[in-house]
């Protein structure tokens, strides 16, 4: 019979909460007996008092460490000391400094404040799951972080700048809040050996305590670089950030804060040959050396405690058998004994975050190693009843959409402008089809025709793609570019009415799709080289253009997606693989379309030719561009296979099929 809850006296701020343990238990009583509002304002407040505690004990061990040795009380200092007996020292210093920190509890919490920063363990990982004000800081890094992102894709290095330095900040804040909770009690070890009779003396006991908080200490890297709901930390958390300063703080022509940030990723790595040249560069734009100029001071401090902490640990894991699970991958060898190197080196091969990802992980496993901030796997091969298929989501920003569409529209207007109309797409006679290549894209950047942002981001983007989607389903064999398209299909006016045609037949993009045995029949003139499609949407401000997989009868519907800004449908390019777009009945959908190959042969090379007429706007400026006679696209508008077209969807059923799967 759940006991009533004691009454919940409205805490005005700054006033002691309860201890958590006993609002959590209250809390959940409350939840047992269905009182549910209770239930929340209980649990509610149990975490604000934990909370509360996990200040208290940062803030008292802050200011108990900052104690000067030398203030060790008269009692303790009193005996003489016998030549190198640091033990009494140490331990002296210790039973002071616990002393501080009761007394420091006392003057916060109340008589026997101390007591209740003891928290039984089984509690306290009960409130590290659900830690909240944890999750309130990681999102508090994250939305500074993203926005720093974010603008940064949109060439704002000015207004990123802060951002990052933010996000940066409350990463190491959260370190700190972190390495505090490792001084907290022991877990339950202590005990567990106790019953078994195996009590450690005195010295084996407080090394391995120690060991512990050093293990835990070390673990704050990867708890701080672990999002919210994710089980794997983000990679190279700190280095990271910091290249992201450098190249920031460069651009926009701070460089002695570039080199400051620069030369604490060189902390981490210092082989690492990108910020060796930035590092090169910045110190000749520079002019003379200045003396001053070092790694940041706060990222120096991080290291070198860090190195400290493994250099014991490392010591325990050889002399005194403990384990050690190195969560960094920046640990010079140097530190490792030589006995230990060849273990670690094959378990750092199984890390999953240091590694290329095996084929077709779970759903959890890809949220957590996908590369790209912001990338999250929306659907699998399963949810789209496949096999080798995704949806990605957050590949671009809304800014980027608004670049890329951009560009569509300045190159068609381009091509009206030279006698160029809008050409009936070759899938349907209602709608009209764009294309633009990245070589074309880069020609009309050239002339000044669209933006060259645009046409810069245009291969930015692609490349993005291919990185995903060689991680995704090919981490062993690397995928090249084979075409890029940006294509656009707008309904045509006043004819959309009854119309039952497709705006893209189903097909298979690398094989001859035969319905009628299901067969697929990768000779040409399919494009049989192509390995993996991708299809990345820009908007959806239309009717229709759902992208949908059938069955190879290219008949019955598996799947639909709906398209919108930032969003990758990738997937085999083969008959495993049928698919087609609805009907656009209304405005305009845009979508780079891009196909990946095995085959080096194959690699597109107007990408790298594009690449080429991007980088060098001073050279060649007498090419005319008009002299090309302004025709778009100048490629063949329809990148499938000139094959027969299946409109079976409508043949067979006379109309449209059901879709069984809703995205
Ligand atoms: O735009 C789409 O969603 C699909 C286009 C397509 O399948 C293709 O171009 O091969
Ligand atoms: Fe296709």
């Amino acid at each position: 019979e759940p006991s009533e809850p004691p009454g919940l006296a409205p805490l005005s701020p700054g006033a002691l909460p309860q201890a958590p343990d006993l609002l959590y238990a209250d809390g959940l009583r409350a939840y047992a007996a269905g009182a549910w509002a209770r239930a929340v304002a209980l649990l509610r407040e149990a975490l604000r008092s934990q909370a509360a505690l996990g200040r208290t004990r940062r803030d008292c061990g802050a200011s108990c460490a900052a104690e000067p040795g030398a203030a060790l009380p008269a009692q303790l200092l009193g005996a003489p000391e016998p030549p190198g007996s640091w033990e009494t020292l140490l331990l002296r210093a210790t039973l002071r400094r616990a002393d501080c920190l009761t007394r420091c509890a006392a003057r916060k919490l109340g008589p026997g404040g101390a007591a209740r920063l003891r928290v039984g363990s089984a509690l306290r990982n009960a409130f590290r799951r659900r830690e909240p004000y944890n999750y309130l800081q990681r999102a508090y890094y994250q939305a500074a972080y993203d926005t720093g992102l974010e603008l940064l894709g949109r060439q704002e290095a000015g207004l990123a700048l802060p951002r990052l330095e933010e996000a940066l900040q409350a990463s190491l804040a959260q370190m700190e809040s972190c390495r505090a909770g490792c001084e907290g009690p022991e877990e339950q070890q202590g005990a567990e050996e106790e019953e078994a009779g195996s009590s450690p003396g005195l010295y084996e006991a407080i090394a391995g305590h120690w060991i512990r908080v050093l293990q835990c200490r070390q673990r704050c890297v990867a708890d701080t670089a672990t999002r919210p709901g994710r089980s794997f930390p983000v990679p190279d958390f700190l280095p990271s950030q910091l290249r992201r300063l450098y190249e920031a703080h460069a651009q926009v022509g701070n460089l002695s804060q570039a080199v400051e940030n620069v030369l604490s990723v060189l902390l981490f790595y210092p082989e690492d040959e990108a910020a060796k040249s930035a590092l090169t560069q910045y110190q000749a734009e520079l002019g003379e050396p200045r003396p001053g100029l070092g790694p940041r001071e706060d990222i120096q401090r991080f290291i070198l405690r860090s190195l400290g902490e493994k250099r014991q640990l490392y010591y325990a894991m050889e002399h005194l058998g403990t384990s050690f699970e190195d969560p960094d991958s920046w640990t010079p060898v140097s530190f490792i004994p030589e006995a230990l190197r060849e273990k670690l080196r094959e378990d750092q091969e199984t890390r999953p975050w240091d590694h290329e990802p095996p084929q077709l992980k779970s759903l959890t496993y890809w949220k957590d190693v996908l590369l790209l901030e912001g990338v999250t796997l929306t659907h699998d091969a399963t949810q789209l009843n496949g096999s080798e298929r995704a949806v990605l989501d957050g590949l671009l920003t809304p800014a980027e959409c608004g670049v890329l569409l951009q560009l569509a529209k300045d190159a068609a207007g381009a091509g009206a402008r030279s006698g160029y109309r809008g050409r009936r797409s070759p899938h349907t006679p209602h709608e009209h089809f764009e294309g633009l290549t990245v070589l074309k894209a880069a020609q009309l950047a050239r002339a000044g025709t669209v933006g060259s942002q645009g046409a810069k981001l245009l291969l930015e983007v692609s490349e993005r793609v291919r990185t995903l989607t060689q991680a995704y389903f090919s981490p062993e064999r690397p995928l090249h570019l084979s075409f890029t398209h940006l294509v656009c299909r707008s309904a045509i006016e006043g004819e959309q009415e009854q119309r039952m045609d497709l705006s893209h037949p189903v097909h298979a993009d690398n094989c001859i799709l035969e319905p009628d045995t299901g067969e697929c029949w990768r000779e040409p003139p399919a494009y049989t080289y192509r390995d993996y499609s991708g299809l990345l949407y820009l908007n959806d401000d239309f009717q229709g253009g759902d992208l949908f997989f059938t069955q190879p009868n290219a008949l019955t519907v598996t799947a639909q997606v709906r398209p919108r800004c930032g969003r990758l449908v990738a997937f085999s390019s083969g008959g495993e693989n049928p698919h087609g777009v609805w009907a656009v009945t209304r405005g305009r959908r845009c979508a780079l379309a891009l196909w990946h190959t095995w085959a080096p042969e194959h690699k597109e090379q107007e990408w790298t030719e594009a690449k080429e007429l991007l980088k060098e706007p001073e050279e060649e400026e007498e090419e005319d561009e008009e002299e090309e006679g302004g025709e778009m696209p100048s490629r063949d508008p329809s990148p499938e296979p000139p094959s027969r077209k299946f409109q079976r969807v409508q043949d067979k059923a006379g109309k449209p099929p059901r879709v069984r799967e809703e995205l």
